[in-house]
């Protein structure tokens, strides 16, 4: 049986995926949302010369000891001071003020001998001294963050600062998930002989939702042909643009999952990759539709939902790098030999003499949750590994994170 290699086809997924259209969306609506344009800065930052003290803006080169300045005036934030600082003068300022024409610095407030109308200064400062200049954190018209940017509330309160009310961003899927089984039901139903919990899709959801618009769960439909084309044409014809069932995805007589997508004209691209947990996973398209057919064991579920629909969804909203952040740690304690296809282990973060560890969990079949619920990360164990022993760099994938 030929599997397709992990990178081949993820590559293959990657490829059949569409670039997304934009939208505008107001600034408070787009935590978690990807930019579709650049950012641009409407202004500079500062917009003028601003005061990072609460204390007095002075012509630097004034500052002799034993002489006195004279506080002409008063600049605070929002209400400057209009005139202009001369020889021998001082102008009493707080923080985020600008600074008057003729001051080149600030001296706080602390360091200032005041005596009535006059202050005194010990120290002469050099030009510059606690101003933050005009455009020092960014020039209007710079770009301040590229298309395929990840919005966080950081650069979210950068674009806000920049002047832009508005983002344009890229616009989600539409994305149905539904599971198949005769032996499903849903949690909180007492359990017949041979029944069991449909869990899967309790994980995909919310996995999944972040890059949706609008996620929909079709539930639960049994090993039926018929019924399972019935439920099928109801989720294309409501335009999703993915679609992700679990199980029926395997050999067995029940496994119809991939003969119905066919026949309602589904396209498969590939079934079966070199991975573990996994391997059944199909993939196809109908139209504009991406159809991911995930093995129903829910570790291989969870599993293939985060190593390729994740990146398929992080690519259709433009990011930079579909795939995610590389990240490579030594192991905490060796890793046993592995066999023909990938693993994508179990494993916990850890820490140990100041040093981030990954520890690996032992823990390797597909149906066992309670592992896959205490794990951080994923480490990619690849074909054929002899097994690498404690402090051994791996590749890891995080569980958690957009
Ligand atoms: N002869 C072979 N048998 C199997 C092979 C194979 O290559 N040859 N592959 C195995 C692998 S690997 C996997 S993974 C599973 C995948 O099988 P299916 O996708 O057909 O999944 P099901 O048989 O429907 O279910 C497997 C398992 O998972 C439980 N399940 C299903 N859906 C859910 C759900 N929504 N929530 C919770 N649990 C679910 C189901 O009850 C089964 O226990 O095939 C192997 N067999
Ligand atoms: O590939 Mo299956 O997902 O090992 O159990």
């Amino acid at each position: 049986m030929s599997l397709l290699p992990v990178d081949e086809a993820l590559t293959r997924i990657l490829a059949r995926v569409p670039q997304a259209r934009g939208e505008t969306l107001a600034l408070a609506e787009a935590n978690g949302r990807v930019l579709a344009a650049p950012l641009i800065a409407g202004h500079n930052q500062p917009p003028f010369d601003a005061s990072a003290m609460d204390g007095y803006a002075v012509r630097a080169a004034d500052i002799v000891e034993g002489h006195a300045l004279e506080v002409i005036g008063v600049s605070q934030a929002g209400a400057g001071y209009e005139g202009a600082v001369g020889r021998g003068q001082c102008v009493r300022i707080f923080t985020g003020a600008p600074v008057p024409s003729g001051a080149d610095a600030v001296i706080m407030q602390e360091e200032a001998q005041v005596d009535g109308r006059l202050v005194r200064f010990s120290e002469r400062p050099r030009p510059g001294r606690s101003i933050r200049p005009l455009g020092n954190d960014f020039a209007a018209g710079q770009t301040l963050l590229p298309a395929g940017t990840l919005m966080t509330p950081f650069a979210l309160a950068m674009a806000a600062a920049a002047n832009n009310p508005a983002l344009i961003v890229a616009e989600r899927p539409r994305i149905a998930v539904l599971a198949t089984g005769d032996e499903l039901v849903l949690p909180g139903t007492p359990l017949a002989p041979g029944q069991i919990v449909a869990s899967n899709s309790y994980g995909l959801v919310p996995l999944l939702s972040p890059y949706a618009r609008e996620i929909s769960d079709y539930g639960i439909v049994g090993d039926d042909r018929a019924a399972l084309a019935t439920r099928l044409e109801a989720i294309f014809s409501s335009q999703a643009d993915m679609l992700v069932t679990t199980g029926g995805a395997s050999v067995g007589d029940r496994d119809i999952v991939q003969e119905v997508l066919t026949s309602l004209g589904v396209t498969v691209d590939f079934w079966r990759i070199n991975m573990r947990p996994g391997k059944p996973l199909m993939f196809g398209t109908r139209g504009k539709t991406l159809v991911f057919g995930l093995p129903g064991n829910p570790v291989s579920a969870m599993v293939t939902a985060s190593v390729f629909i994740k990146p398929a969804l992080r690519r259709w909203l433009g990011l930079a790098d579909p795939r995610g952040p590389a990240l490579r740690l030594p192991l905490a304690a060796p890793t046993p030999p592995n066999g023909a296809r990938r693993h994508f282990m179990r494993a916990n973060l850890t820490m140990f003499e100041d040093r981030s560890l990954v520890m690996p969990i032992s823990e390797t079949d597909s149906g066992h949750t309670s592992s896959l619920a205490k794990a951080d990360v994923l480490i990619v164990q690849s074909e054929n590994d002899p097994g690498q022993p404690a402090g051994a760099i791996v590749d890891v994938v995080l569980l958690a994170g957009f």
